[in-house]
């Protein structure tokens, strides 16, 4: 198995006046070519960040340390004028919230011609692509001549999955994309994701959620953050039906019935909240909520590969 990116020892930290929030702190995998790798974990641990920082650095956000490489080439993700060539072409971002941020005003046929133009690609050239695109997600070539708030949500959310890959990118990243949608909306979209995969319109899908019940029906591979760490990557299947990590054997047991959302639920049995990213604990940042935490998790553990492509950040999990 190739990898398309490749990112070690990355650091992202926000600026704010009490100190630096260290939301990505040292975060090290890979994503696979031609994979969906999902990324799931309580609010405010660092998802959102870790797709961002792959696009445009915006203030406070500053990067600290670490590398990036797409097909082996390290991207200048701490240049936001550099980026601009990778931004969209090679790798695009729908964002938390996308679908919402369509301009109200603009008819979506107008959305699109802004969009491409502002990425030098003429409307004409993409227009037969746009419409086979359309077809793909069942939606009219008829609601380019529509505003965005005559479209359903699940409309909405399959557009924005046809505008955010009409150059064809590498990597697309899905953040929250089904949050907003209704239990079978969220299938439909879910899988349209899939298809995009399926039939190479892009190589790799990042799909990050709050609801790891939605990885289940889409994601290869599942990595679990927690406080700004990757704290367990491993195949979907063996996530859901072994967790290792204490963290993601809580997230796990507090999925509730499938399909029921839960979101900014809190983590049943699992005492406290998380840490605060200006002063987080030394050592495992999860020791203070963790039913088996020890005086060896004073010390921080590393991301290991404990069986043959799973790979857990935490003392207690044999095998290494
Ligand atoms: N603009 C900001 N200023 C300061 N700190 C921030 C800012 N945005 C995020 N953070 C910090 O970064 C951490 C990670 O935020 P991020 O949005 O990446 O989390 P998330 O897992 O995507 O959560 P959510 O699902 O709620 O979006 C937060 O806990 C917060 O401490």
């Amino acid at each position: 198995m190739t990898n398309l990116v490749e990112i070690k020892g990355l650091k992202i930290y926000y600026k704010t006046l009490r100190g630096d929030a260290k939301a990505l702190d040292d975060v090290t995998f890979t994503i696979n070519d031609r994979e969906i790798l999902g990324i799931a974990g309580e609010s405010g641990c660092g998802k959102s960040t870790l797709g961002n920082s792959l696009i445009l650095l915006k203030p406070p956000m500053k990067y600290v340390s670490g590398e990036v490489r797409l097909n082996g080439e390290r991207l200048p993700i701490d240049n936001t004028v550099e980026m601009r060539k990778y931004r969209y072409k090679k790798i695009s971002l729908i964002p938390q919230y996308a679908m919402d941020a369509l301009n109200p005003t603009r008819k979506i046929g107008g959305i699109i011609k802004d969009l491409v133009g502002q990425h030098r690609v003429k409307y004409e050239e993409i227009e037969g692509r746009l419409h086979e695109r359309l077809r793909m997600v069942k939606l009219s070539k008829d609601i380019l001549n529509m505003y965005p708030f005559e479209l359903s949500g699940g409309m909405k959310q399959r557009l924005v999955l046809v505008i955010s890959t009409l150059l064809n990118p590498d990597l697309l990243i899905a953040d929250e994309v089904t949050s907003a949608l209704d239990v079978s909306s969220q299938k439909a979209v879910s899988l349209m994701f899939k298809e995009f995969r399926d039939e190479k319109i892009v190589n790799s899908i990042v799909f990050i959620t709050h609801d790891i019940a939605v990885l289940y029906q889409i994601a290869d591979r599942i990595a679990i953050m927690y406080a700004g760490k990757v704290v367990e990557i491993g195949p979907t299947e063996e996530i859901m039906k072994n967790p290792l990590h204490p963290y993601t054997k809580a997230l796990i047991k507090s999925l509730p019935n499938a399909g029921i959302r839960h979101t900014h639920q809190k983590l049943e049995g699992i005492p406290g909240h998380p840490p605060n990213l200006i002063n987080p604990p030394e050592g495992c940042r999860f020791k203070d909520r963790c039913p088996f935490a020890s005086d060896e998790c004073l010390n921080e553990p590393p991301l290991v590969e404990v069986e043959p492509g799973r790979y857990v950040a935490c003392w207690k999990v044999k095998g290494r």
